[in-house]
């Protein structure tokens, strides 16, 4: 295959079978899989699929060096087309921002696609990156969401010689009616029922494709090749913000763990454990005589799932409960354990009536794919939303940074602590007219403060977010003290399917309205002594009534204590113990742009050395000797060139941020 071919299949939506066996069908949203019935043909008819999707034998027909190819054409085809994005010359008819969108999005497109021929490890890798909104943009995270690996499933025979090996017998011993058609196929397994011969009762036996650690082991190797290349090119690589390495060691450890079925089992278990008790909510029992590394075996538990509401009604259930219990499961995992299912898109959340007193309960699948939250973070988390409530931007920067989201670089507090009270202000104004709206029924309010949809109502955002703290943004963005913990993009992620699962169950559905007052009971729990939210709102709403006479009272009481506090500063700078820092932003940013420019001096001026060097050696006929000097002249040009683009890139973000 040579690299153009590789190039152009990987690009079309219908691609022949020649040497991969890859089909790539025309694509829209998968169809719901209900568990009931077991995938047929017609479940994939609309899918983008990839078929069969890499395995072992295809990997040892392809070879080693040829899978490393066809991932470093594909990688050096999407870097090509990514860095042409930026130059602006390349568009017909000239640049436009919609232009440049446009293309972005149709590469976004071309990628998932291109992940999807390439088989399981880069679907996982996609899904995990779809919740990266720290490292990739808006239109890369809404193709790869759509990254379903619902694919065709591979052949019940392989799936029995795997159950054989891993169980040390025939299925047919340990399983009666072991159904060949699967009740689903994913990029890593299959799902089967059967029943248990012992006892009689319904499983569900997941068994692995075949050979997927060994095609995990050739990609991830050349992953990692590709990340610490990354790490080196990427010019927003600050060391903090895109850890390539970091990101790809965290991947990686995710796909092993999901390579091995214990450990879900062993997720599965503890997820149980910490819903004890809760009758609205169904974890399938695991059975560990039949569960191994590439097979698992759990009790049967079918259940509609949750997106499929008129299902749902038929069923006598209310849509509505089950959207909010959906939310609150995910706060108690979140919050309350620190263990959560970090994968809960509707495919894995599905709902019976199996709760005593038959209103529904949720079923959930897959544990593949979970996450955990240190203590301190939670406890940040939860001071987070309370001082988002209260409107407390000092508490909402402390809480940041025992979250470990606002690292102390040494950054200007300030500036942070502003944007936190500008945001805070904003969204407390949206939710009182959201709240107005609600009461009132009238539009008008929500009107003020809804989300921005067309490009002059977001125009119209970005300026009054510029003007109000466009100088303390400049700041925030160049002291870059934030840092997005791996483990809240899957938070961030939860969050937004949950939010769209309850928008699909019921249109007035608001996620934020359930989550605060959960937020505030778990508060309470966890911190027994802080006061009562009731009171705590009641003293608020009491401090914003007090008319002048109440507050010049307060403020005679609170008057030694601030003339108290004035002497005291006046001493510690007498004594020299305070000092004031006072920063010139201009200057920092003028010296910012000196800096560069000196670099792209010495660096045109070496380049006119190496070129009159080179000059020299050319009429002396040292040929070779003067090529190396043109080269390293041509090379520090280019040097110079980047650095005077980047001084004037770094002006424009300044005339646009500080002229809005
Ligand atoms: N215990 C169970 N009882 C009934 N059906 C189940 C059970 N477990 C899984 N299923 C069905 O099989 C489907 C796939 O299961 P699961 O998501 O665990 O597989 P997977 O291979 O890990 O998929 P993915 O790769 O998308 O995570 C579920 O959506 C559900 O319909």
């Amino acid at each position: 295959m040579t690299l153009e071919n590789a190039l152009a299949s990987v690009d079309s939506d219908v691609v022949g079978d020649a040497d991969g066996g890859v089909v790539v069908k025309k694509e829209t949203t998968p169809k719901a899989f209900v568990n009931a019935k077991t995938i047929d043909e017609s479940d994939f008819e609309d899918v983008v699929v990839s078929e069969p999707p890499l395995n072992i034998e295809r990997l040892k027909s392809v070879g080693t060096i040829a899978r490393s190819f066809e991932i470093w054409s594909f990688v050096v085809a999407f870097v090509f087309r990514r860095v042409f994005i930026g130059v602006k010359w390349s568009y017909k008819g000239g640049y436009t921002e919609e232009k440049r969108i446009a293309r972005l999005e149709r590469l976004a497109s071309w990628l998932r696609k291109g992940l999807l021929r390439l088989g399981p490890t880069f679907i996982k890798v996609g899904q995990q990156f779809s919740t990266r909104v720290d490292v990739l943009s808006p239109q890369f995270i809404r193709e790869l969401e759509k990254l379903q690996d619902r694919v065709p499933p591979f052949p019940t025979k392989l799936a029995k010689e795997i159950l054989d090996e891993e169980l040390g017998g025939p299925v047919e011993s340990f399983f009666d009616n072991f159904e060949d058609t699967p009740l689903a196929a994913a990029s890593l397994g299959q799902v089967h029922r059967a029943q248990m011969k012992a006892t009689g009762e319904q499983v569900i036996i997941k068994v692995q494709r075949p050979g997927l650690k060994e095609i995990f082991d050739i990609d991830l190797k050349n992953l990692r090749v590709i990340a610490k290349w990354l790490q080196k090119v990427d010019p927003k690589n600050d060391g903090a913000k895109r850890d390539w390495v970091a990101i790809f060691d965290e991947t990686a450890r995710v796909l092993y763990d999901e390579v091995d079925y214990t450990n879900e089992a062993k997720n599965a278990e503890e997820f149980k454990k910490q819903f004890t008790g809760d009758d609205w909510i169904k974890v399938p029992r695991i059975y560990w005589e039949f569960t191994k590394r590439r097979t698992l075996c759990m009790e049967y538990a079918p259940a509609t799932k949750i997106n499929d509401v008129e299902a749902i009604k038929a069923m006598g259930i209310d849509p509505d409960r089950m959207a909010r219990l959906a939310v609150e499961a995910y706060l108690q995992q979140v919050l309350r354990f620190g263990f959560f299912h970090a994968d809960p898109h509707p495919g894995n959340v599905a709902v019976d009536k199996g709760d005593p007193e038959g209103k529904g309960r949720l079923v959930v699948y897959d544990y593949g794919m979970m996450g955990r939250i240190p203590s301190q973070t939670r406890d940040g988390l939860l001071d987070l939303f309370y001082a988002t409530y209260e409107g407390q931007s000092d508490s909402a920067v402390k809480a940041l940074m025992k979250m470990g989201v606002l690292v102390d670089t040494g950054a200007d507090l300030t500036a942070v602590k502003r944007t936190a009270d500008f945001f805070l202000t904003q969204f407390d104004a949206r939710i009182n007219a959201q709240k107005k709206a609600r009461e009132t029924n009238k539009e008008e309010f929500e009107a003020e403060f809804k989300a921005p949809r067309t490009k002059e109502e977001k125009q119209q955002v970005r300026k009054r977010i510029l003007s109000n703290i466009g100088e303390d943004l400049l700041v925030v963005s160049k002291d870059q003290p934030f840092r997005f913990p791996a483990e809240f993009t899957f938070v961030v992620r939860a969050f937004s399917v949950l939010d769209g699962i309850g928008k699909t169950l019921n249109k007035k559905f608001d996620i934020s309205e359930i989550a605060a007052p959960y937020a505030r009971n778990l508060l309470i729990e966890a911190n027994p002594n802080s006061l009562p939210p009731q009171v705590v709102t009641a003293q608020r709403d009491w401090l914003r009534r007090a008319d002048a006479q109440t507050k010049a009272i307060v403020n005679l009481f609170k008057g030694p204590d601030a003339i108290y506090d004035i002497a005291d500063t006046m001493r510690r700078i007498e004594t020299g113990k305070l000092k004031i820092r006072v920063r010139a932003l201009e200057a920092e940013r003028a010296l910012d742009r000196m800096a560069i420019m000196q670099g792209v001096t010495i660096q045109a001026l070496l380049a006119a050395c190496a070129t009159n060097i080179g000059v020299v050696l050319y009429v002396s006929s040292l040929t070779l000797y003067a090529q190396c000097a043109f080269g390293a002249a041509g090379l520090l040009a280019f040097k110079a060139l980047t650095g005077q683009l980047k001084v004037a890139k770094l002006l424009k973000k300044e005339n646009s941020i500080l002229g809005a």
